[in-house]
C-alpha cells in the first residue's frame, strides 16, 4: 500500500428511514445506501466533497479494502495530497440508487415478497440517484457541500445535484459528461440492454439464486460499451493488429487478434462484479437523463449557483468535447461562474479514470481557488441613515475602518459611507447621512469568487465590497487588504 492512499477503508451501511418518491410517480421503501468515507468532517461541516461514481462503479473510490489487490476506482485522485486530499476534506462516495454493490437495486429483496426485485424494481432516473445521496448527505448534518464531482455518469449526477439543490453546494465538477444523453448514447445502450434480455438466462429477470444467469448477454453488453470507453488511437498503441496466442491468421473462426481477447476479457471480469438486471435499468437511468427544459439547456440550468468546472477528454468519442462545452455555453448564459478544461488524452473516455497528473493539477487548482466567504469579515460596523455624520466620522476613527455599510433595521443594504465621503460632507459642509453616502453601492456575493472580485475591484477602482445575500442582506465585508493578505500567504 502505497503511503499517500487513504489505507484500508470499509464499506458502511446507511437506511433511509422513509419512502422516496421517484420521478415515475412511484415510491420505493426501505432504502439502504452503501457508502464510504475518507478524512475527517470538520466542526463547521463544510469541507465534505461528495464524488459520484461512473456506470459500474461503486462506493470505493479510494483507499484498500482488507485482502484486496487493486485500490478503489478513483485513488489517483483521493488520498493525503492529493487533489482530492483526505488531510484537508471529509470525502463521501455512495453506490447509486440501481446498483448492485450494497445500495439497493434489483439485485435486493423486496421487502413486499420476500425475494429479489428482479424487473419489478422501478425505473429510476439520475434525479432519483442525487435524491437518495441527498439523504445520506443530510444524515451527516451537512448543509452546504463543499463540492461534488464526478465522471461519466457521476458527471450527470452532479450535474442533477447543481440544478435540484442548486444552495448545497459551492463547487462543482463535471467530467467526460453530457447535460443529455444523445441518440447515439441511447443506441449504444440499447443493443447492451437487448443482449442481456436476449440471453435465455436472463429469464424475464428471474435468475437470482440459480447457476443460470446472463452472463453471454451482460458480457457482450460490456464488451460493445467498452469499446465506447477507448479510441481508436489507444487501440491502435495498445494492440495494433497484433495476434492473440498464435503467429499468424489461421483461416478458421476462431480468435485472431489481441484486441479480440481484450475485450472478451473485459466482459469475462464485468460479469464477475456486475449484475445484468442493475446494468438494465442503470443505463435507462442514463438514457432518461436530459437537463433541458423546454427543450432549452439554458432554461434547464438557470438555477444553478454552485462555481463550475466542466472537464472534457479531447479523444472521448463517447461524450465528446462539444457536449461540455454545451454545458458551458448554457451556464455562462446564466451568469454562472464557470470554467471549462479539456484533458489532452489518447485514453478516451476513460480518460477521466487514468489521467492522474492532469485531473490532480485541474481538480486541486479548482478546489483551491478562495470565494469570498472564506476571507470576508463578518463582523462588520454598520450605521443606519438616521444617523449622523459625525457618529460615522467617529466610528471610522475609533475602529480604524474606511467603509461603513449603511443598512436597514432588517439589515439590509441600502448605501455606503466612506472617508471619502465624509470629505465631500466637510467640503459641503453637510451633515445628513442620506445626502453624502454612496447609494448605488457596489456589492458581490459570498460564493463569488476571489480572482473574479479582485479583477472587479480593480476595474471599479475600489478598495471595499459589501457582501450581500439574494435578499440583499449583509453578510459580510471584502476589502483589497484582505485579498492582498492571501496573495502574500501564497508567497
Ligand atoms: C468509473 C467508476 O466509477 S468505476 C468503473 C471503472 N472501472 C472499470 O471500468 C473497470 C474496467 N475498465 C477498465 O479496465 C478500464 O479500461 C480502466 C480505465 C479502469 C483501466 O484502463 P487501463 O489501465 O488502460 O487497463 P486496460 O484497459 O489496458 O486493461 C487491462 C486489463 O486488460 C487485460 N488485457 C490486456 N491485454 C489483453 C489481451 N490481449 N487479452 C486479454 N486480456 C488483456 C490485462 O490483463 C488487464 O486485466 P485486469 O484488469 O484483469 O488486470
Ligand atoms: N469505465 C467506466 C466509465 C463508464 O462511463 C465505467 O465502467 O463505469
Amino acid at each position: 500500500m502505497k503511503k499517500e492512499s487513504v489505507g484500508v477503508v470499509q464499506t458502511k451501511y446507511y437506511n433511509i428511514e422513509e419512502p422516496i418518491e421517484l420521478e415515475s410517480g412511484k415510491t420505493l421503501d426501505n432504502i439502504t445506501v452503501a457508502y464510504e468515507t475518507y478524512g475527517e468532517l470538520n466542526r463547521e461541516k463544510d469541507n465534505a466533497i461528495l464524488i459520484c461514481h461512473a456506470l459500474s462503479g461503486d462506493a470505493h473510490a479510494a483507499g484498500w479494502h482488507e485482502g484486496d489487490k487493486k485500490p478503489g476506482w478513483w485513488e489517483i485522485v483521493i488520498g493525503p495530497g492529493k487533489a482530492l486530499d483526505s488531510e484537508k476534506y471529509f470525502i463521501i462516495c455512495s453506490n447509486v440508487l440501481g446498483g448492485c454493490k450494497g445500495t439497493t437495486g434489483p439485485s435486493s429483496i423486496n421487502p413486499k415478497t420476500g425475494k429479489e426485485y428482479g424487473i419489478d424494481f422501478p425505473v429510476i432516473t439520475i434525479k432519483d440517484m442525487v435524491n437518495v445521496q441527498k439523504k445520506l448527505v443530510d444524515a451527516f448534518g451537512i448543509d452546504k457541500l463543499a463540492a461534488v464531482v464526478g465522471g461519466s455518469m457521476g458527471g450527470m449526477q452532479t450535474l442533477q445535484w447543481i440544478v435540484s439543490y442548486p444552495e448545497m453546494m459551492k463547487k462543482a465538477v463535471a467530467i467526460a459528461t453530457t447535460a443529455r444523453s444523445s441518440p447515439q448514447q441511447i443506441a449504444f445502450n440499447e443493443v447492451g440492454r437487448q443482449s442481456i434480455v436476449g440471453d435465455p438466462n436472463w429469464n424475464g429477470g428471474n435468475y437470482y439464486g440459480t447457476d443460470k444467469i446472463p452472463k453471454e448477454g451482460l458480457s457482450v453488453a460490456r464488451m460493445i460499451a467498452h469499446i465506447t470507453y477507448l479510441s481508436d488511437e489507444s487501440m491502435y498503441l495498445k494492440f495494433g493488429r497484433d495476434l492473440q496466442d498464435k503467429d499468424e491468421i489461421t483461416y478458421d473462426l476462431s480468435m485472431d487478434f489481441q484486441v479480440e481477447s481484450y475485450l472478451h476479457h473485459q466482459g469475462a471480469s464485468f460479469v464477475k462484479r456486475f449484475d445484468a438486471n442493475s446494468y438494465l435499468y442503470i443505463t435507462k437511468a442514463v438514457d432518461l437523463f436530459d437537463l433541458a427544459q423546454n427543450n432549452s439547456l439554458i432554461d434547464g440550468l438557470k438555477d444553478v449557483k454552485a462555481k463550475v468546472e466542466i472537464i472534457s477528454v479531447d479523444s472521448d468519442w463517447l461524450y465528446p468535447v462539444e457536449q461540455g462545452t454545451e454545458i458551458l455555453t448554457a451556464l455562462n448564459a446564466n451568469d454562472v461562474e464557470v470554467s471549462f478544461s479539456e484533458l489532452k488524452s489518447n485514453y478516451g473516455h476513460d480518460a477521466f479514470l487514468l489521467e492522474k497528473g492532469q485531473l490532480n493539477y485541474i481538480l486541486s487548482k479548482f478546489l483551491s481557488d478562495n470565494i469570498v466567504e472564506d476571507l470576508m469579515i463578518t463582523d462588520v460596523v454598520t450605521i443606519t441613515e438616521q444617523a449622523q455624520i459625525e457618529e460615522a466620522a467617529k466610528l471610522m476613527f475609533n475602529l480604524n475602518v474606511t467603509h461603513i455599510p449603511v443598512v436597514t433595521n432588517g439589515k439590509k443594504l441600502i448605501g455606503i459611507v466612506t472617508s471619502w465621503d465624509l470629505s465631500k460632507a466637510i467640503a459641503t459642509n453637510s451633515n445628513d447621512l442620506k445626502e453624502i453616502m454612496t447609494k448605488t453601492v457596489k456589492f458581490c456575493h459570498a460564493d463569488d469568487s476571489i480572482e473574479s472580485t479582485a479583477r472587479r475591484m480593480r476595474k471599479l477602482d475600489i478598495s471595499c465590497l459589501p457582501v450581500v445575500d439574494d435578499d440583499f442582506k449583509l453578510k459580510g465585508i471584502i476589502s483589497t487588504d484582505q485579498i492582498s493578505h492571501l496573495v502574500s500567504e501564497y508567497r
